[in-house]
């Protein structure tokens, strides 16, 4: 793991010593957007983006689910990194197809040359600027929803609805803060009270969850929006590793049974079975994270039944 400073890379972990043991999240750097009209200088088009991803990551995972529902697996391709990343960061098992670079972070410097920051999935480029046009996957997600509906197979879809988007909106900042990068305060801290502090902040966001999921169908109501997608990328790696790796471990999803209900009624749903890779997810936490991990040893377990009937059917659902 490691930072490009000033276009060259940096073999370093994160640094928790400035915050006292908490881990704090970079700010995504390229910050562009596509637009439907073109006025931002990105215009939607069929075969000029491309996302690089990492079936391992819940934040790539957001808009791989996206790119799948919204049916832009054409319009929009895709490279995929290797599961680990070691001391050069991202990396591709061959030279990526579009830009030979076996590094991501060569992506990155052709972007730009000087770039200082974490070199970090997903990343949406764009093959006629040659750059990269954003790298934070909150924004592109959006862009998905509503730029490509020329070019999108399931135009009609639209998982940020006017009426609903404070609600979600307001979902979003709580679910980000303690369950998304949650699980990652968690994991990342090294000084107990900033663990302690992450994992019962995090235990507490999904009791409330699991409450609201008892009495509604989805997160936002009964149907199923971007604040669905968000928590459910967390959500799917919850069991297998970050109550594990990341000692997330006052509880499993499994013993909630309205999110883990929830979680499988989401998984289920069509095209996104193929957008979640166990053997990615596991591999890349356990493998990668060597301070964490120190032998590297995959655990085996848990063994869950992701198609399992989900019994969410008792809760209405908008036509
Ligand atoms: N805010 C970013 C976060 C992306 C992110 O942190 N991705 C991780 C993988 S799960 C990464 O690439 N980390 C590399 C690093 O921090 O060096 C987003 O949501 O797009």
């Amino acid at each position: 793991m490691g930072m490009l400073v000033d276009g060259e890379w940096k073999d370093v972990w994160y640094d928790t010593k400035s915050t006292g043991g908490a881990f704090k999240r970079e700010e995504s750097s390229f910050r562009d957007s596509v637009t439907a009209d073109g006025s931002s200088g990105f215009s939607a088009e069929a075969g000029r983006y491309h996302l690089f991803v990492s079936l391992a990551c819940p934040w790539a995972h957001r808009t791989l689910i996206f790119r799948a529902l919204k049916g832009l697996e054409k319009a929009i391709t895709l490279s995929i990194v290797d599961p680990l990343m070691l001391e050069e960061g991202w990396e591709f098992s061959e030279p990526d197809d579009l830009t030979g670079a076996k590094r991501l972070y060569e992506v990155y410097l052709k972007a730009k040359p000087d770039y200082t920051g974490r070199v970090t999935v997903p990343v949406l480029w764009d093959k006629q600027k040659q750059t990269i046009v954003n790298n934070e996957s909150a924004e592109i997600i959006r862009m998905l929803n509503s730029e490509f509906d020329d070019v999108a197979e399931n135009p009609g879809l639209d998982f940020y609805p006017e009426p609903l988007r404070a609600e979600i909106d307001a979902i979003n900042e709580m679910v980000y803060d303690r369950v998304n990068n949650g699980v990652y305060k968690a994991g990342f801290a090294t000084e107990q009270d900033k663990y302690e502090k992450a994992v019962t902040s995090l235990c507490g966001a999904l009791d409330m969850l699991e409450d609201r999921l008892a009495r509604q169908r989805y997160i936002a109501g009964n149907r199923i929006t971007e604040a669905d997608w968000r928590l459910f990328t967390t959500l799917i790696r919850f069991d297998p590793v970050y109550v594990g790796h990341f000692k997330c471990n006052l509880r499993t999803l499994a013993s909630y049974p309205n999110l883990w209900g929830y979680t499988r009624e989401l998984y289920q749903v069509p095209g996104v079975a193929e957008t979640v890779n166990f053997t990615h997810i596991k591999r890349h936490y356990y493998e990668s994270h060597r301070k964490i991990n120190g032998s590297g040893i995959v655990p085996l377990g848990p063994v869950l039944d992701h198609d399992a009937p989900h019994g969410r059917d008792r809760l209405p659902k908008a036509a």
